[in-house]
């Protein structure tokens, strides 16, 4: 089935399922068509600035107040106990996640990493679909980064399918259930608790480029008419909570507003980079953040690092050596990333926190300073990114303490031989 979308970043969309479904000049008619219920869904306060407001109207076959009491489950590794450890100022890697039990859905899937009061940081690992079971998250807006495996996120508003190489943003509040049409898959997610995710401005750059508006991809409205013995599960403040719900909640048969999930292909971006010299901030690659309430300064920056060609001149071409105000934390969607020669690999993570020092490894290092700078060189089939948030991300007790935590990772730039000589400029 080809599934139909709507592009534009944030617009004011409209859907129906059915014709006339949607009311015309209005939003809460005495009675809507077909017997529908109006439910209004806010993303932001009522008063927020008209550029940043968020909401959408549902009209569906039962309001979203229709269930059974909900209750408090027992503690998973998708929560945000971003307090139970002292946060770490070593550099931490990771290898990818095993793969899960059987019968693993994307929320049984889900393993918290690390966070702040601003983002939480978690990967999947599923082989299950999400049968029966619906869930909506109160806390955050769900950045999803799949690594490997198509998700078909089967939400209010609409199915929306993703690939590797392709993300999903599911708003906060909204209703949804996930199915693995290959079976398994395996990401990560950021949790988003702070102002919603948006576009850059683009400042010199111009009206065009980076993450382009109309490359955003919203679904048409799609709604599933069954009754049965359903769970709804509530993530509220950390917890999962759960209720019986006799039907399926993806049940709005049309839809208008700003307040949606969307999708996006990170293959769309338009990479800009240096034609001079010198290896820019990473900021020029950036796709989507959260503000916060300092300008230029962000609760969450989500950054990608694409093929692209280096041809800057008298320049080492890979990320250089630093140590950052922001903390960042980043995984691998395919291929090598350019500032690590081995060990960061497809489903890995790495985590390097506010002024911890990194950078190219040893092997990287020696390569790209001796590279012959005549030529460009092109970097192809990868696709690596960067949650980056300007409050230090704090690992949780699971995931300092997991198998795939590679606790050797520092060594990788112990074989940094000294070459300092003073009379030798
Ligand atoms: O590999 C990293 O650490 C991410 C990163 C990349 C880059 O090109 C510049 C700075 C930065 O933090
Ligand atoms: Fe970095």
């Amino acid at each position: 089935m080809t599934l139909a979308y709507q592009s534009g970043f944030g617009n004011e969309f409209a859907s129906e399922a059915l014709p006339g479904a949607l009311p015309v000049g209005r939003n809460s008619p005495q009675r809507c068509a077909y017997g529908l219920y109006a439910e209004q869904l806010s993303g932001t306060a009522f008063t927020a600035p008209r550029h940043s407001n968020r909401r959408s109207w549902l009209y569906r076959i039962r309001p979203g107040a229709m269930h059974g009491p909900f209750e408090l489950l027992p503690e998973t590794a998708f929560h945000n106990r971003f307090d139970e450890l002292p946060a770490d100022p070593n550099q931490l890697r990771w290898s990818p996640l095993p793969a899960a039990k059987p019968g693993t859905d994307f929320l049984d899937g889900l393993f918290a990493m690390c966070g702040n009061a601003g983002v939480g940081v978690h990967r999947y690992a599923a082989n299950a679909d999400m049968a029966g079971r619906f869930f909506s998250n109160s806390d955050a807006e769900m950045l999803i980064v799949p690594q490997a495996g198509r998700l078909r996120l089967r939400t209010e508003m609409g199915v929306l399918e993703v690939e590797p190489q392709e993300i999903a943003v599911i708003p906060r509040g909204i209703r949804f259930a996930v199915d693995l049409p290959d079976g398994s898959a395996a990401g990560y997610v950021a949790e988003n608790f702070g102002a919603l995710l948006r576009l850059p401005d683009l400042g010199p750059i111009g009206s065009n480029g980076l993450a382009n508006p109309r490359d955003f991809l919203a679904p048409v409205a799609a709604y599933e008419d069954v009754e049965g013995d359903f769970r709804l599960l509530n993530k509220f403040r950390g917890r999962l909570w759960q209720a019986a719900i006799g039907h399926s909640p993806l049940d709005a048969v049309a839809w208008h507003g700003n307040y949606t999930p969307y999708k996006y292909d990170l293959r769309r971006f338009n990479t800009i980079g240096s034609i001079s010299y010198d290896h820019p901030d990473p900021s020029i690659f950036l796709v989507l953040y959260s503000p916060s309430d300092t300008p230029g300064t962000s609760n969450l920056d989500f950054v990608i690092f694409p093929p692209r060609w280096l041809v800057a001149q008298d320049t080492f071409r890979p990320p250089w050596f630093h140590r950052n105000i922001a903390s960042e934390f980043m995984g691998l969607i395919h291929g090598v990333y350019d500032a690590k020669a081995d060990g960061f690999v497809p489903g890995g993570a790495s985590l390097h926190n506010s002024m911890t020092g990194h950078g190219p490894d040893a092997a990287t290092f020696d390569k790209a300073s001796h590279a012959d700078l005549s030529k460009p060189d092109v970097i192809t089939g990868t696709m690596a990114f960067m949650f980056e948030s300007r409050s230090v991300f704090t690992a949780t007790a699971q995931a300092l303490q997991c198998p795939s935590r590679q606790r050797d990772y520092q060594a990788c730039w112990q074989g940094l031989r000294k070459h300092f000589n003073p009379d030798n400029a």
